[in-house]
């Protein structure tokens, strides 16, 4: 029986107590081991505990931090023991140089970003892992969260059971450093849409409404619920209650697991210190797992934390209580200078220094025997675990009965869809200045037109008139959909970038959102600047054919704008992306409109390209209406010149297949989705920090 406990027990332990400060601060904190001893003793641990629930069956009350003896082991071994990190090592590829040095060409290396990490994580316990910048905190929580890109080896165990990215990306949520909001909405409003797009769909709208009202007090908002968020240009709330929205956008879902990437990051001390608070209240209250990465915490931050790692290139030099750091680092002969922040000194004494190469020998090996103590010292196998975490693989390995994680419930895909659309004409409803711009901005260029031609005139001038109408009407629209793109997309590309990330929605269902969301817009803009224009200048008078002019107006400007947003998705630079776009409505104008080059003089390697631009087909429609049975006059007064002969020397076949052009047009407008939809899954989500 003493040997089956020995097994089943983390090793260290019994030598643990033989230390008098551990044994001190363990019985203080979690009870002598002495009563413990019997509970463990049974064999056949894994009936000690409901592994779906980690609580005990016994159903002894459980009170953090309290004295009673019984929870020493629960806590350290079962009980508490939520998350496991075992042996991890982390890889990913990296190229190094430029491209104009011909890195392309090279083969990428191997890049060790954690190196055999154990670590374990306590429900109802906050831990901070601190470290330089580059040490790995980032990538170790990018792990831990299934968001990892390179190679990862070891295990992350939940409850005792090793798990994969989908059960980690469920349980546990992730806080990116950088507040992706949209600055238009109000606080309330934003976690009211997330919490639709995150919610179950059979929860009510008065259950959603009473989560949001809860998370908005949890994080101490109540006095900005009704304030918008801001950004740039029009001042909203602070910096730190947008880190508070952001981390409360993660709370809706209520996680098991909240993992936080430099929370006070950009934070002035003070309420760097009331954001932690709430989190370490969080964690206690909610008994939540929360673990957060942290530059250079103060030191009554540190003293708020139930644990606290220090890494340095990828390695552990620490995990454990912030009151056992200085005993530790003093042990391997590092004390802590009087009146200095311990989490300062020993982040510099684990630091690599590389301004000179001596240096930074020095401080790697100064490092590495650091890590090295640490991983041979007694907090290691004790706080951490380590045994325990061979134990914790051995259960998983046998256990005939894993946990059924359960696949928590997502809304409706016609509910997300939903709330995207309203979500996007809300936020542009609030930006006026682009809102009225969308609406008359097109038609801004008909009096400017109308100064420069006037009415399109019966005589042979006409047809140059008629063909510069025609040119700036089909080319106009996309480019002026391509600007209304630039100004309103990339705020939503940033929010889809990360709710994608939490797997709120696809590509799909965010590009389908806005295409509907900007195809009303470019059917107003698309209408007025046709009307004006058509009646204006005098183009012929049939209304099917002003019908006809208005549906490629719209539809142009509608293709216009999803390439723009396709080209986004391909190209992260927005500034790129326009130009790109441009270039690509200027290539398709040239070699398919006719109206700058015509099509009977262009070379035939020309002119097939030219079958794949869109202006081929929108032009074409619209000369072979307007042009159709149209007579002008000579210079003697008499009609000489004919609209068809001149369809059929310069447009041949454009009357006979008009239904066909405007078809293909039609179907442009359509694929132009998938496109946009192609683009963005091509080129990825990219990694957020
Ligand atoms: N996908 C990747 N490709 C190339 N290098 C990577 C990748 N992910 C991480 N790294 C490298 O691994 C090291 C650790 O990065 P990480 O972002 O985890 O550090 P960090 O401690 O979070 O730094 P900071 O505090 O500055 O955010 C860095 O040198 C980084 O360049």
């Amino acid at each position: 029986m003493e040997q089956e406990n020995e097994r089943l027990l983390p090793k260290g332990t019994s030598k643990h107590l033989d230390r008098p400060h551990q044994s001190q601060h363990f019985q203080s904190r979690y009870g002598s081991l002495q009563n413990r001893a019997p509970h463990i003793a049974t064999p056949g641990r894994v009936g000690y505990f409901d592994p779906n629930e980690n609580t005990e069956i016994r159903g002894e009350q459980q009170t953090r931090g309290t004295t009673s003896p019984e929870y020493f082991f629960e806590d350290l071994a079962t009980r508490k023991t939520c998350l496991n990190v075992i042996d991890l090592n982390y890889t990913v590829k990296e190229k190094a140089g430029h491209w104009w040095d011909r890195s392309f060409l090279r083969k990428a290396r191997d890049k060790h970003v954690l190196k055999n990490l154990s670590m374990t994580f306590n429900k109802g316990e906050i831990t901070a892992i601190v470290g330089t910048s580059g040490s790995g905190k980032t990538s170790l929580l990018d792990v831990i969260s299934g968001r990892a890109e390179g190679k990862v080896e070891g295990v992350v165990s939940y409850k005792h059971h090793q798990c994969d990215r989908n059960t980690m990306r469920q349980k546990a949520s992730y806080v990116l450093q950088a507040d992706r909001l949209l600055p238009t909405l109000t606080v309330r409003e934003t976690l009211t849409y997330m919490a639709l797009m995150k919610l179950p769909g059979t929860l009510k709208n008065e259950e959603i409404d009473r989560k949001v009202q809860k998370v908005i007090c949890d994080m101490g908002l109540t006095h900005v619920a009704d304030s918008r968020i801001g950004g740039a240009v029009v001042r909203g709330v602070s910096g730190g209650e947008k880190r508070r929205i952001t981390i409360g956008v993660q709370l809706l879902k209520d996680p098991e697991i909240l993992l936080l990437d430099e929370p006070t990051s950009g934070l002035d001390s003070f309420t760097a210190r009331h954001l932690v608070s709430t989190l370490v209240e969080l964690a206690h209250k909610g008994e939540k797992l929360v673990l957060m990465t942290v530059h250079q915490p103060r030191s009554d931050i540190v003293q708020m934390l139930d644990k606290i790692g220090v890494l340095t290139g990828g390695q552990l030099a620490y995990l454990g209580p912030p009151s056992q750091m200085v005993p530790f680092f003093t042990s391997i002969g590092y004390p802590c200078p009087k009146n200095q922040n311990p989490c300062d000194v020993y982040i510099d004494i684990t630091s690599v220094d590389r301004r000179n190469l001596s240096r930074e020998q020095e401080t790697i090996a100064r490092a590495g025997a650091i890590c090295q103590a640490f991983q041979q010292s007694q907090l290691q196998r004790d706080i951490i675990g380590n045994n325990f975490s061979r134990d914790t693989s051995f259960l998983y390995h046998h256990s005939k009965d894993p946990p059924v994680f359960t696949q928590t419930q997502s809304p409706s895909w016609f509910r997300v869809f939903r709330c995207l659309l309203e979500r996007m004409n809300v936020h542009l409803w609030r930006e006026r200045s682009r809102l009225v711009g969308r609406f008359v901005q097109q038609a801004f260029f008909v009096p400017f037109l109308i100064l420069f031609i006037g009415r399109v005139s019966d005589n042979v001038d006409g047809i140059q008139d008629r063909l510069g109408l025609i040119y700036q009407g089909v080319s106009s629209a996309p480019y002026l959909a391509l600007t209304n793109a630039v100004a309103i997309f990339p705020v939503l590309r940033e929010t889809y970038y990360r709710e994608s990330h939490d797997g709120m929605y696809s590509t799909a269902t965010f590009l389908a959102a806005y295409y509907v969301h900007c195809l009303p817009f470019n059917i107003i803009s698309g209408t007025l600047f046709s009307t004006f224009l058509y009646w204006v200048v005098g183009f012929k008078d049939d209304l099917l054919v002003f019908a006809m002019f208005i549906l490629v107006i719209v539809m142009m400007g509608q293709f216009g704008e999803m390439m723009a947003v396709g080209f986004m998705g391909m190209i992260r630079s927005v500034q790129l992306a326009c130009d790109t776009t441009s270039l690509l409505f200027n290539t398709s104008a040239f070699f398919g409109s006719g109206l700058i080059r015509s099509l009977a003089t262009m070379p035939k390697v020309l002119e097939q390209i030219g079958f794949v631009a869109i202006h081929r087909y929108s032009t074409e429609t619209v000369i072979a209406n307007e042009f159709h049975d149209l007579k002008l006059a000579c210079s003697d007064g008499e009609h000489c010149v004919y609209g068809d002969d001149f369809i059929d020397s310069h447009y041949p076949g454009a009357l006979d297949e008009i239904n066909r052009n405007f078809c293909i047009m039609g179907g442009y407008t359509l694929a132009v989705l998938g496109i946009a939809i192609f683009c963005f899954k091509a080129r990825g989500i990219p990694t957020l920090h």
